[in-house]
């Protein structure tokens, strides 16, 4: 079981890898300008019993969220550099349901662990209700970004969206960050909340890693409005690379 976890996590780290041949499988909505509560009533084809990249545009994202989605997808196009291509360092993560079940290996394993349990972030049904979230990651200078939708049913203060639910957006950015070179647990999260986020807006969340001290990471993450203008939320993580034998208990 530890070898297959092994290899499974493996596979995680190539879902980097994969996400620019999922975008190329699944074509991207065109989104429509109708007002955001029309938008949030759009139905998507698909079901969740089938892999589906929640990443990727759907009819409930607004404007804000479709501009963003589009400057940073174009950064992740091949460079060309004269006559040479090179790769980008930016990478769009592809967002699944079940991360276990769609990594290498992890269809047998999803079905031996829990296998109904779905990720927090992926389990709204009603596109545009919940986290709507895309995540690019830059490789190279050790920097993600998110770019978040949120939706009406994370309310916590009237109109606005619940510190738990940006909490989690947190984790999951810094969490992202810090999992790009193995499996990674948050040890502390501290988060300071500067202004209100209100529901149905588009914020930017960029998360740096700012330290590395043997398994330590120390993350930050600054949650903004679409122009930079407004500090909505600021973070500081502290993430352990763990063995996946930590997770069965080992
Ligand atoms: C794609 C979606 C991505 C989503 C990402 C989401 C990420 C998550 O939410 S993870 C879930 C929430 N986190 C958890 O449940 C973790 C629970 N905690 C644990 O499992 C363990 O405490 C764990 C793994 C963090 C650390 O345990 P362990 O590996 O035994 O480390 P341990 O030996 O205690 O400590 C190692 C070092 O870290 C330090 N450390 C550990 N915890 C802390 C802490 N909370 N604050 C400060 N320092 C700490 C220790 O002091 C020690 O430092 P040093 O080496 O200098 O003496």
């Amino acid at each position: 079981m530890a070898r297959s976890l092994d290899r499974l996590y493996k596979g995680f780290r190539n879902l980097v890898s994969l996400s620019a041949m999922w975008s190329m499988k699944h074509p991207i909505y065109s989104v429509s300008s109708r007002s955001p509560s029309v938008r949030s009533m759009a139905v998507l084809p698909f079901s969740f019993s089938k892999p589906w990249d929640f990443s990727l545009p759907n009819p409930s994202w607004g404007p804000e969220m479709m501009q963003l989605y589009e400057h940073y997808n174009s950064m992740c196009e091949v460079e060309t550099e004269g006559e040479e291509k090179q790769e980008s360092s930016w990478k769009r993560l592809p967002g699944y349901n079940r991360l276990l079940k769609y990594a290498t290996g992890g269809v047998y394993l999803s079905k031996m662990i829990q296998s109904k349990a779905r990720l927090f972030t992926r389990n709204i049904r009603e596109p545009g209700a919940g986290f709507e979230y895309v995540l690019f990651v830059n490789i190279k200078e050790q920097k993600c970004v998110c770019i978040l939708q949120a939706g009406h049913l994370l309310e916590g203060p009237p109109g606005h969206v619940h510190g738990g639910a940006i909490a989690t957006m947190i984790d999951t950015v810094t969490g992202c960050l810090a999992s790009l070179s193995g499996a990674a647990m948050t040890a502390n999260l501290n988060i300071n909340y500067r202004s209100p986020i209100p529901l149905g807006s588009t914020v930017v969340m960029e998360s740096f890693l700012d330290k590395k001290e043997g398994r330590k990471m120390f993350v930050s993450c600054k949650v903004t409005s679409p122009d930079g203008t407004k500090l909505h939320t600021e973070a500081t993580a502290l993430f352990l690379s763990i063995n996946l034998n930590h997770l069965m208990g080992r």
